[in-house]
């Protein structure tokens, strides 16, 4: 839709450009306007800066006006702060494009990468008030003249991924569609993490990065990462969308914002009466598409043989996801301050158990003074609810984000150090820092080597497995205080061993063994169970090793992969659970009887 009023062929494309709507469009325009301005967008710091002179025109100046105000806040420290970071974002949805701009805003260089070529959700997200803000200072009305008109809280995934991308473009995010993250390029030699793609030789693959986020949406989850839910309950709920020809007749009916059985029974019971279909609520939103969800009763929805996709309808729409975004951006902004990366983590989980309790009305109301900063935006937000000793050992998994504070080449250096004094043992090749430790010979070689004498090498069988690696966890244990990270068992007959718990064990072992080892005692027997055929799966704990490794619980041995630290006790992860209705807890979201124990 070319400017008519305009002769400037870039001031035509930037008009182009606002009203794109598909996100092919969008992106092909965007690189008409660079070529055209010669404005090189991997120039990402300065590209905001240089795109803003060569576009001299004034239709412009109210975009940069709010783009500017926004760069302006104290906390990207005039985009400094995260000046030398590289981030990955994985997934273009609403989450991961709102990150990424905070990530532009903090000074990093940021690439998106999507799996899809088109936005295609007409699914309809309610917008909070502060969302509503939040957009409107990232110029929402500029992108999508309809944006929250009147009475109007909510917008069409496309619309809101389509503003957003605009956004992100703008200021030198580097959004790559229609390539699928396959999983994790290790570092190797000089070069740093990268990403293995489809297709596989796309030139993002290219990308070093120091810092991962996965916004993939749905169940897609990295390897090595965890999905937490924030849903306290399952409900059933449907999704319907039908295509809106803005008839005079569909202009007509009119919006349901969410009606509850408990508030309205006769709606639902004539609904049931009229069309057998019992629900426990309904919204009704219209956009491109007549957007209606419900929530239908688990009777009703097998009577009619319809079954979807979970779905809780709390109204919550993106809220918490642009919530999200801002504490992840906030957690990198420490990270590129250089904060040690315990403090970060306990802060992180100390925001993350509020997320799933906040609504409008518990958030801050002063939305012109939100920002990353947690404190602008949860009310009464403690940053040290959890502390940095209660992540130490639970959150092994994080510390993959952290392995570049070590050198690019740790994992090598760790390797290396381990074939070193594995080396010219019968049986023992040392290849990785997983597999070839499954047979606990490598293990009980490299004590043998520091501490010469403990075991008897010739004696050990490579098949017994379990014998073997639980005779090296018991000395590593009882004498240098390391923890095992999964039973001896798990060891011996897991199908993949955890590559990153085997890391961090091998890294204590390493330091233990190093200058820095507290006792240089030689390391006494342990007294494991002998039997070859049938050794002890859990064996009882060796002497010096004190109750507390038992979870405060069940009473069973806890494992640090598995286990969770707090009030001084240990538990297993799945036992950490509400004494009342049995809801999995969250460290700092328990209340704890000191009576009772409970
Ligand atoms: N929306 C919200 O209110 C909240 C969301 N979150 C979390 O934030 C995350 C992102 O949410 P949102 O932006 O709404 O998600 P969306 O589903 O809208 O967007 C995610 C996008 O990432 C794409 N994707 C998935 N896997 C890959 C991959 N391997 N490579 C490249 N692209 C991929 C998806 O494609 P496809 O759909 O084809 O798989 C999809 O287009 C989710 O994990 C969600 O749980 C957290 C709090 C609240």
């Amino acid at each position: 839709m070319a400017n008519q009023n305009s002769t400037n062929p870039s001031h035509d494309l930037f008009e182009q450009f606002v009203q794109a709507q598909t996100c092919k469009e969008v992106q092909r325009i965007f690189s008409e306007l660079c070529h055209h301005l010669q404005v090189d967008p991997r120039d990402y710091q300065s590209f905001y800066t240089k795109l803003k002179e060569r576009l001299n025109y004034w239709k412009a100046k109210s975009l940069w006006v709010k783009l500017d105000k926004r760069a302006q806040h104290q906390d990207y420290q005039q985009g400094e702060v995260c000046a030398k970071n590289k981030c990955l974002v994985l997934g273009a949805g609403p989450c991961g494009l709102r990150t990424a701009i905070e990530l532009a805003l903090l000074g990093a260089h940021v690439v998106v990468l999507e799996k899809r070529d088109s936005f295609s959700r007409n699914n309809v997200l309610h917008l909070w008030p502060y969302t509503i803000y939040d957009l409107r200072g990232l110029a929402a009305k500029k992108f999508y003249g309809k944006f929250c008109t009147g009475a109007l809280d909510h917008i069409s995934i496309r619309q809101l991924q389509l503003i957003l991308l605009k956004v992100c473009l703008l200021l030198g995010v580097e959004v790559q569609t229609g390539v699928e993250f396959k999983g994790f390029v290790e570092p190797s030699g000089a070069t740093g993490w990268m990403a293995k793609l489809f297709p596989d030789n796309h030139p993002a693959g290219k990308f070093q990065f120091d810092v991962f986020i996965s916004a993939g949406g749905g169940s897609f989850v990295p390897y090595g990462f965890k999905r937490k839910e924030l849903r306290g309950k399952l409900a059933i709920g449907i999704t319907c969308n039908f295509l809106n020809r803005h008839t005079a007749a569909e202009t007509q009916v009119a919006e349901i914002s969410g009606v509850a059985r408990i508030y309205n029974q006769k709606f639902f019971q004539d609904l049931l009466t009229e069309t057998g279909i019992d629900l426990e609520n309904i919204v009704y939103y219209k956009d491109d598409t007549h957007y209606f969800v419900m929530t239908a009763k688990k009777k009703s929805l097998l009577k009619m043989g319809v079954i979807k996709q979970p779905f809780w309808p709390l109204g919550t729409g993106i809220a918490r996801g642009f919530l999200a975004a801002f504490d992840t951006a906030w957690m990198v902004r420490s990270w590129g301050k250089g904060r040690p990366h315990m403090e970060v983590l306990a802060e992180r989980e100390s925001i993350y158990q509020l997320l799933s309790q906040t609504t409008p009305e518990n958030t801050s109301k002063k939305y012109s003074a939100f920002s990353i900063d947690p404190a602008t935006r949860y009310q009464h937000v403690n940053l040290n609810s959890v502390k940095a000793f209660q992540v130490k050992n639970i959150n092994i998994i994080y510390s993959f984000y952290f392995y570049s504070q070590y050198s690019v080449g740790a994992f090598e250096v760790l390797l290396k150090w381990c074939q070193q004094h594995t080396a010219g043992y019968d049986r023992v090749n040392v290849k990785d820092l997983n597999q070839s430790w499954r047979s606990g010979l490598a293990l009980c070689a490299l004590i043998n080597t520091f501490r010469p004498r403990v075991i008897d090498m010739s004696s050990l069988e490579e098949s017994n497995a379990v014998y073997n690696n639980q005779l090296a966890f018991n000395l590593l244990e009882r004498e240098l205080g390391i923890l095992p990270i999964m039973s001896a068992r798990e060891m011996s007959f897991m199908g993949q061993i955890d590559k990153l718990s085997m890391v961090h064990y091998l890294t204590q072992i390493h330091d233990a063994f190093n200058e820095r080892t507290p006792t240089k005692a030689p390391l006494s027997a342990p007294k494991v169970n002998p039997d070859p055929v049938n050794p002890d799966p859990e064996p009882s704990l060796a002497p010096g090793i004190s109750s507390n490794e038992e979870c405060y619980f069940c009473c069973q041995r806890v494992y640090v992969l598995e286990r969770i630290s707090t009030e001084g006790k240990l538990f297993h992860r799945s036992c950490f659970t509400c004494h009342q209705c049995g809801t999995t807890l969250r460290l700092g979201g328990y209340t704890f009887n000191q009576h009772t124990g409970e």
